[in-house]
């Protein structure tokens, strides 16, 4: 689980974030969604450790990430809009450095099944990443976090760049970590995704949830009216 209590980061005068308080269960894909510079990144900073906020807390599964970093580190995942691979490794390689930096070892079958589970094609695999597309580094960052057995998984756009279907497939595999408890906090700019992807969304606008809802309880144009709405402010 992750949980921000009245997180707070102040840079000089400009206020990231103030004081947010959010929820993100087991087996939950909470999508952001929110304007540029509205406090996303500073919210997945704060969970990764990356920065210190000002006040308040960041928890995951109960534990609070500035008292713990390298406790609360252990049960998590990122996935950011690159994903940051070493080039001249293949994917099965990337896969099982990660891996046992995680801690975690596997034999090679179960490599190549966890990046065959991910949709990444077996001779894919044995390639240098350097001749990866980006939707193909994502597809190893999830495999990454699968090896992991992380319980939380922070993404920050991570469709970004992807075409359609990439993007339509990377949503498939956030479904199924869904559905082995995982609880996800995704960034995204895309309502479409979050909609479909998405169980609950949450608005931000200069560092405040402004909006939260179940994603079974709106509609696609809904999704966008409300998000238009609050951008008026
Ligand atoms: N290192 C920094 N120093 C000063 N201000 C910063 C720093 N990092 C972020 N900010 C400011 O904090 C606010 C929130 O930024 P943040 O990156 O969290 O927004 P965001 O919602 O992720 O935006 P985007 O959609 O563009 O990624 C912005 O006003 C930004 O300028």
């Amino acid at each position: 689980m992750l949980q921000a209590i009245k997180l707070r980061k102040e840079y000089g005068a400009n206020v990231a974030l103030k004081g947010l308080d959010l929820t993100v269960k087991a087996g939950e894909i909470y999508c952001m969604l929110g304007a540029n510079g509205a406090g996303k990144t500073t919210t997945v900073s704060c969970f990764l450790n990356f920065i210190k906020p000002t006040s308040g807390q960041a928890r995951i599964n109960g534990i609070d990430v500035q008292e713990n970093p390298l406790e609360t580190k252990k049960y998590i995942a990122y996935i950011p809009e690159n994903v940051m691979l070493y080039r001249n490794m293949t994917g099965l390689e990337n896969l099982r450095y990660f891996s046992k930096l995680g801690g975690h070892d596997y034999s090679e079958q179960e490599y190549r099944g966890l990046l065959a589970r991910c949709g990444l094609e077996d001779v894919a695999a044995g390639r240098n990443i350097g001749g990866y597309s980006k939707g193909m580094r994502q597809k190893v960052g999830i495999a990454i976090a699968l090896a992991k057995q992380a319980k939380a998984i922070l993404l920050d756009e991570p469709t970004s760049g992807l075409d359609p279907k990439s993007s339509n497939e990377f949503s498939e595999l956030l479904l199924e970590l869904k559905a082995s408890d995982v609880a996800i906090l995704m960034v995204t700019h895309d309502l479409f995704r979050a909609k479909e992807t998405g169980t609950r969304l949450g608005i931000m606008r200069q560092g405040e949830l402004v909006r939260e809802m179940n994603a079974d309880q709106v509609t696609h144009t809904e999704v966008e009216q409300i998000y238009l709405e609050e951008m008026k402010y």
